[in-house]
């Protein structure tokens, strides 16, 4: 990560301003959802990973909305957490992040369309290191990207397949997502901060 872009986390925001709403994300769900049955042409070997912080959630309000679409899809039973933590390349250098229990569904990743859940794409090193954590894991079929945001500057060759809102943003700007699960009741919003 950029000088620019630790900057931009470790500073207090000068202005923010919403660009999804709690509707907006609950849109941005039920499409993206679609887009999953439809690319994988139905729910068959789907398995939802989600990247905590708020990746896991989302996974889990996307694994609803595609399970609504089937009579006797238990949700919970393609959805998991991946924790990626140990497989970052900055781990010498950032602040301490304390590892979160890995959960895969009973039936594994072997052979598996694996969509990994993120919320928002920016460097795309969180991403490499969920690639290096499912290849310890297993071996899906195919390898899938959801994301709530997709704020641009990308350090790697990666890109997301399922994409909520393409925001374009400065690097000294910092997107925030806010869900319910993680950040409390009725906080559903994702903002850009502007730091000076
Ligand atoms: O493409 P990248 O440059 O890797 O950035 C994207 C990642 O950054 C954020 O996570 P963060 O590390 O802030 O942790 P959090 O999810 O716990 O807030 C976000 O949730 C993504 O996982
Ligand atoms: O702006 C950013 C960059 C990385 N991760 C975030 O959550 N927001």
């Amino acid at each position: 990560m950029s000088n620019e872009q630790n900057h931009a986390r470790a500073t207090a925001p000068v202005s923010a301003r919403i660009v999804l709403s709690s509707e907006d994300i609950d849109r941005v769900i039920t499409r993206i959802a679609h887009e999953i049955i439809e690319a994988n042409k139905g729910t068959a070997d789907l398995v939802l990973l989600g990247i905590p912080s708020r990746g896991f959630p989302l996974a889990q309000r996307l694994a609803q909305r595609i399970a609504a679409t089937e009579p006797g899809l238990d949700a919970r039973a393609i959805t998991g957490q991946l924790d990626v933590t140990m497989y970052r390349d900055d781990l010498r250098h950032s602040t301490t992040r304390t590892p979160v229990p890995t959960r895969l569904p009973a039936g594994g990743i072997d052979d598996k369309v694996v969509v990994l859940v993120d919320d928002v794409l920016y460097s795309g090193r969180t991403i490499r290191a969920a690639l290096d954590a499912i290849a310890d894991l297993g071996r899906p079929r195919i390898v899938r990207l959801a994301v709530l945001v997709d704020r641009g500057h990308r350090e790697l060759p990666i890109r997301a397949d399922h994409v909520g809102k393409n925001l374009p943003t400065a690097t000294t700007e910092k997107v925030r997502v806010h869900l319910s699960e993680v950040d409390g009741e009725n906080n559903n919003e994702v903002v850009i901060e502007a730091h000076a």
